[in-house]
């Protein structure tokens, strides 16, 4: 289980303070207002963001003061996953072996991710040959041959049309199932959280404002949900 306990840092324009809970097992999806603070509180965890006071745990340790890849966790973002000069296969080896030296069970293990996640004709291709989804689909793939027990996602199927963008949420639910992953999933999707997540976290202004089972999204408890939601 992963813990927020009154994390907190200040900028300029905004104080956050997050108090949280993501299970295994679970995707919980993280929803609110632009500048929210949606992307602080992933970089909070991943270690990009300084923490000022309040503890980040991992089945009871403390984890906030490992670097970002002492840490039990990999992230997915938008954009800027991919190396250019790097065929797919390499980029989701270069998650397991920055040197891209690998062991059998390493390459087995790239086998099997890339079989599951529908890459593995397109193994030996670069990525600017690929489409924007077949993309994704090597990030996703990067991020889970990683098998680190926490896997944060900042938006990465946005850009995607919505039946693509359901697919790879669906493969990451699946995952999330098998591997038992504690998924943080930022989205300015609602019905994403609907269809894909299992507890829900609504931010506002650097706060959190609910949380709990996306059942939320059609029982709000507070006026800001309602007004996110535009159920007002
Ligand atoms: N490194 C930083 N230095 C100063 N201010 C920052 C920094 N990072 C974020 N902020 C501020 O913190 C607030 C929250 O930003 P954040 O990117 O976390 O919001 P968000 O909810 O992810 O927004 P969006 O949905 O638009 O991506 C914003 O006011 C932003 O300007």
């Amino acid at each position: 289980m992963l813990e927020l306990c009154n994390v907190s840092t200040t900028y300029p324009e905004l104080t956050l303070n997050f108090n949280v809970i993501a299970k295994p097992g679970e995707i919980t999806a993280l929803i609110g207002p632009s500048g929210a603070g949606k992307s602080t509180l992933l970089a909070l965890i991943g270690g990009f963001a300084h923490i000022d006071a309040g503890d980040v745990l991992f089945n009871g340790s403390s984890i906030k003061h490992l670097s970002p890849a002492q840490r039990p966790i990999t992230t997915l973002f938008q954009e800027h996953n991919l190396f250019w000069h790097l065929s797919v296969y390499q980029n989701i080896a270069i998650g397991l072996s920055p040197s891209l030296k690998l062991s059998v069970q390493q390459r087995d293990l790239i086998a099997q991710v890339a079989q599951q996640v529908g890459l593995t004709p397109l193994l030996k291709r670069m990525p600017n040959t690929l489409s924007g989804g077949q993309q994704q689909r090597v990030g996703l793939a990067r991020s889970l041959a990683r098998r680190r027990p926490i896997l944060l996602l900042d938006e990465p199927f946005s850009a995607l049309d919505p039946a693509l963008r359901f697919e790879l949420l669906t493969l990451l639910r699946r995952q999330t199932d098998d591997l038992q992953l504690t998924c943080l999933l930022v989205t300015h999707h609602p019905e994403e959280a609907a269809r894909v997540a299992d507890a829900l976290v609504f931010i506002d202004q650097g706060q959190v404002i609910e949380q709990g089972t996306k059942e939320l999204l059609t029982a709000p408890q507070s006026d800001a949900l309602s007004a996110y939601l535009g159920q007002h």
